[in-house]
Order: structure tokens, then sequence, then C-alpha cells
């Protein structure tokens, strides 16, 4: 399979999606995969020699529809992605900390990060190919998988909207202190992504700053199949 060229994650306009996430709590990057790389990835579903777990989420009351968990070494398009994308959130997330007055500081590239979690038993890679079809959702949560946390996470759309399928929305909630939920939907387009919270973000009141909590999910898919790539840069327990 193509490795993702280095220059297109050099090419994003990473300030640009700073501030939109300073903004929002998510920002959108437009055509970050081209189709083919797109439905090779999707393509690699059926390979179970690819993966360490399936959840079946029914099974757990996370939703309906499954995903797979790869197992290291990781396909070398998700390699790449998780290893370039990192460093141009790693200084997002340390700002994001020191806002909200949080000790944890994260160090510039990521193997040194995954390094972190490994020594804490966090050693099972955690991104993930999900696939759902019609009557399929995903309930609201957040990817915590231990006490080493990336406050950032992406997920790729691998599959055509319109084409591939209908409805299976990009959903963010926001939960702000003694108010109720703000929702968002991310429209997304093939080979487009969204970077977006994990499970805290700051905001700015009139008061200074304040945390909010973010919970991501997907509406549902109303017809035919949607294929996800999800990136989390903290390992698993
Ligand atoms: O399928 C989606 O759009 C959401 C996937 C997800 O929950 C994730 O990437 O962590
Ligand atoms: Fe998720």
């Amino acid at each position: 399979m193509k490795t993702i060229p280095t220059q297109t994650i050099e090419n994003v306009r990473w300030n640009d999606v700073a501030e939109e996430l300073d903004r929002s709590g998510s920002a959108r990057i437009e055509g970050l995969l081209g189709s083919a790389q797109c439905e090779a990835l999707a393509g690699l579903y059926p390979r179970d020699d690819c993966f360490r777990k399936t959840v079946v989420m029914a099974r757990h009351g996370f939703g309906s529809g499954e995903y797979k968990y790869f197992r290291y070494p990781l396909p070398e398009p998700i390699q790449e992605l998780r290893t370039a994308i990192y460093p141009h959130l790693a200084p997002i997330a340390n700002r994001w900390n020191e806002t909200m007055g949080v000790d944890v500081r994260y160090p510039p590239d990521h193997a040194a990060f995954l390094a972190r979690c490994h020594d804490a038993g966090q050693t099972r890679p955690t991104p993930l190919l999900l696939r759902y079809e019609a009557g399929d959702y995903n309930c609201l949560h957040q990817d915590l998988y231990g006490a080493h946390v990336f406050p950032l996470q992406l997920t790729i759309l691998l599959s055509a909207p319109g084409r591939d399928f209908d409805g299976g929305e990009f959903v963010l909630t926001e939960q702000r202190p003694r108010m109720q939920s703000r929702p968002e939907v991310v429209p997304l387009s093939q080979g487009d992504a969204v970077i977006f919270a994990v499970h805290y973000r700051p905001v700015e009141g009139t008061r200074g700053f304040y945390r909010v909590q973010m919970r991501h999910g997907v509406s549902r898919v109303r017809a035919g199949r949607r294929h996800t790539l999800g990136i989390i840069f903290h390992d698993a327990a």
C-alpha cells in the first residue's frame, strides 16, 4: 500500500488548524487522503492478520457496528500519519494544558510519548478501523485507555457520503459546567479528517478560561456502508 508522502502532512495549514481547534474544539482537514488510499485502507477490514481485536459495538452498549484495533507493526500509511501528525498537535496540547492548569506536557515526537505510555503498561496500539452498515451508529464517547492521554485525536472518513452511504454524520458534543450540552455536526467528504479533543478543552469565558468536556459519536447510517480510520495517539493498557 502506498505510503502517505510527508509532504502532504507538511502542506496542511497547521496554524489554521490550531486556530480552529482553539475556537471550536475540532478542525477539518480536507482531502488528507486520496480516494484510492481511502479505499485501500477500508479494504483492510476483512484482513484479520492486520488486527489485534474486534469489537462488536452492540455487545458493549457502544452503539451498533464494528471496529477493529490494528496490531503492531501498523500498516505503513497509518504509522506514517500517526508519527507525522503528532508533532503538529503536541504544541497545541501543551498550550491547552497550560491554559487549563494541567501539569502534563507532551514531548515533541511521538516515539517519546509512546515510550511514556509503554513504560506505564499502555502498550497496545489504538489506531482502529470502523465499519457501519445501514442502521448502525456510534454512541457519544471518549477514547480513554489508561492514565496517559494525548488530548487530541483524528478520524478520517474513508467512504464517500451520498455514494457509499447516507446519514452517518460525525457528531461532537461539548458539555460546559452547569450548562446543557452543545451539539455539532462535522460534515466530511471522503478523505477528509477531523481533529478533535479527546476529553477536555479550554474555553475562554468572561472570567478567564474554563474546561469543557467533549464527546464524539456518529449518527445513524441510513443506507449503505461507512468506513472510518481512527488515529489515537496514546496506547492502551
Ligand atoms: O466513525 C467515526 O466517524 C467515529 C470514529 C471514532 O469514534 C474514533 O475514531 O474514535
Ligand atoms: Fe472514538
